[in-house]
């Protein structure tokens, strides 16, 4: 069996997907046909070629204007269905994805439309794939904190089916501590806690994510690697941490696959996963950033093994499911023929 095959193979747990990401050049010249919304691409071609970016805020304008042809609640059920179709073929079982409603309420597409038409594809991914999901409503930081709160109000009538909330966007001049008081919130509507924090931002913004926001899992992350102090700290908690390596590849948050701090993440004791954060963007789904990072930095089966293993611990699953998902790994990886 192939290393390729082995990973495809690997059953895993997708935790750092933003779905708005998720969206290809195929669907988005789709639905803005479907929905007579102007794009300024001619063509597939002409939107890949845009994919060059320099730093984060580079592919957030793009990623912010491709959103636009999102109107209706059967355009966030076709995105999420052929995402969850993707992530099967890859291995996955669970996912917990990220979903930006202030993306799509600043547009004038309501909430409920938003939610509807994920839910939907949700409800069709448990029954297709047997893939369970979890939603994570992510804030956008570059806005303000009203905007946040107000957003955490639409979601009130919707708490059953959200499992946390998250902080994305612009992270540079944008700390966690701007988000505190609705962090807190959300907290007290039972609702866990993630934020990107340590993708561009130093490792301060990620001491506030755990301190002042009291993260259960942090997204990126990796410039906690510049703190030894921190590093240990993160280690001893056993935080996860949700690496995407083809995403820092493009965003420049690494120069070079080969410079990528995976490997030392591990040895580091930190509990570090692979995603894919926003594949339509970046090059590749999961399985391609597994790949990409076990050719670039050598990694084994065993190192493949101990990512996914993180997944699963990593997730918000309860602990009967993830001790199920565990013994499942152990015994897909016993049964791989050598290779
Ligand atoms: O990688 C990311 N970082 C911050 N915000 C984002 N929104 C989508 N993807 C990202
Ligand atoms: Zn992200």
């Amino acid at each position: 069996m192939t290393t390729s095959d082995f990973i495809a193979g690997l059953p895993k747990a997708e935790l750092h997907l933003h779905i708005e990401g998720s969206l290809e050049p195929e669907l988005m010249f789709a639905l803005a046909k479907r929905n007579n919304v102007a794009i300024p691409f001619a063509s597939v071609e002409d939107v890949r070629a845009a994919y060059a970016f320099s730093r984060l805020q580079d592919f957030l304008d793009i990623y912010y204007a491709g959103a636009d042809v999102l109107r209706e609640a059967q355009d966030f059920h076709d995105l999420a269905a052929a995402y969850f179709d993707r992530a099967a073929a890859d291995g996955v079982v669970h996912a917990e994805i990220m979903f930006d409603p202030q993306t799509h309420t600043a547009r004038g597409v309501a909430f409920d439309t938003v939610i509807t038409g994920l839910l939907s594809a949700i409800d069709e991914a448990q029954a297709k794939h047997g893939m369970s999901v979890q939603l994570i409503l992510s804030f956008l930081r570059h806005l303000d904190e009203a905007d946040a709160f107000v957003t955490l109000e639409a979601a009130r009538p919707w708490l059953d089916r959200i499992a946390a909330v998250g902080l994305d966007s612009s992270e540079l001049g944008h700390p966690p501590e701007k988000f505190a008081r609705v962090f807190a919130a959300a907290r007290a509507l039972g609702l866990k806690l993630v934020a990107h924090a340590g993708e561009e931002g130093p490792p301060e913004y990620v001491y506030q994510a755990i301190d002042l926001l009291g993260v259960d899992r942090l997204d990126h992350g990796n410039r906690s690697l510049e703190d030894p102090v921190l590093t240990a700290r993160l280690a001893r908690s056993g935080m996860t941490l949700t690496v995407c390596p083809l995403s820092n590849l493009k965003l420049c948050v690494v120069d070079d696959l080969a410079a990528h701090p995976i490997d030392r993440m591990l040895r580091e004791g930190l509990r570090a996963t692979i995603n894919s954060d926003d594949p339509a963007y970046f090059g590749g789904y999961i399985a391609d950033n597994y790949r990409a990072v076990a050719a670039a930095r050598g990694l084994d089966r065993d190192d493949l093994a101990l990512l996914a293993r993180n997944s699963f611990l990593g997730s918000f699953l309860p602990d009967d499911a993830v001790a199920g998902h565990l013994a499942a790994l152990d015994a897909y990886v016993a049964g791989a023929p050598a290779g």
